[in-house]
């Protein structure tokens, strides 16, 4: 399973001061460095955190798999067809939500999201949706041409009970096996922490997590490398756990 580090919150603290540093682009490095399999960033509409220069700097100077998070309007589908990244991931965005609250309404994306999917998916980038881990909205991905889903993890990782955290769990797993049973690369990503990837990582089917805002602060107190490190042990511990028929 892969993971894929989401640099945002370097850009974060980067921004805070005005200046360049950190770099969000030496952190792409240093997790690669660590052992990460691939970079998200989430161009925001506002550029709140990672901006168009950094865009291009990740796209000029790391070999890596690049997964361009952003919403489907039209300036942000040109600019990422003509970076042509490995995988870009459409998910909503409201100006005045801190991060990314729910999964997309497909069906209220209507015609101009799938048209989105078919550019994107046209230039050779595997498109992926952000939505609700739900069957149905899987079915809907599946329907207007997205090659994967990836799962929103928020509810399960901010649960405040265990039963609340199962429950989530559950609806996590379903999800994951109406995507594989449509042919769709399943991920999973949001709010996700060493306490919590196990369990996602235990789970047949999830071919890829996004992690940033956890890991990103854990970097402050143990280092980035380590970091990476931390949460890679977190995911082969789940790993060890999902069923052997996969
Ligand atoms: C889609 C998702 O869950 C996150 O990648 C989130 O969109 C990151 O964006 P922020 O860093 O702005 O919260
Ligand atoms: N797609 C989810 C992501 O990139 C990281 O989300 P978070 O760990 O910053 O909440």
């Amino acid at each position: 399973m892969r993971l894929s580090v989401n640099i945002d919150h370097v850009a974060t603290l980067r921004n805070a001061r005005g200046g360049s540093h950190p770099c969000p682009i030496a952190a792409a490095h240093a997790v690669l460095a660590a052992g990460a399999d691939g970079i998200t960033f989430h161009l925001r509409e506002d550029r709140r955190h990672i901006r168009d220069a950094d865009v291009a700097r990740l796209f000029a100077e790391v070999p890596a798999r690049l997964n361009f998070e952003m919403a489907a309007t039209p300036e942000m589908v040109a600019l990422c067809a003509g970076y042509r990244p490995a995988a870009c991931c459409l998910v909503p965005e409201k100006r005045a939500e801190l991060t990314t609250e729910g999964g997309l309404d497909i069906a209220a994306g209507g015609q101009p999201l799938r048209e989105a999917v078919a550019h994107l998916a046209g230039r050779g980038i595997e498109v992926s949706l952000f939505i609700e881990p739900d069957p149905e909205a899987v079915a809907r991905a599946h329907a207007i041409g997205a090659q994967a889903v990836e799962l929103h993890t928020g509810r399960y990782a901010e649960a405040a009970d265990d039963t609340t955290r199962g429950a989530e769990l559950a609806r996590i797993r379903a999800a994951t096996r109406a995507a594989t049973a449509a042919g769709l690369a399943c991920h999973a990503g949001h709010g996700l922490t060493y306490a919590t990837v196990g369990a996602i990582a235990a789970t047949p089917g999830i071919a890829e997590v996004s992690i940033g805002h956890f890991l990103i602060g854990a970097a402050l107190m143990e280092g980035l490398p380590a970091a990476v490190a931390h949460m890679r042990a977190a995911i082969a511990e789940g790993l060890r756990q999902r069923p052997a028929a996969e």
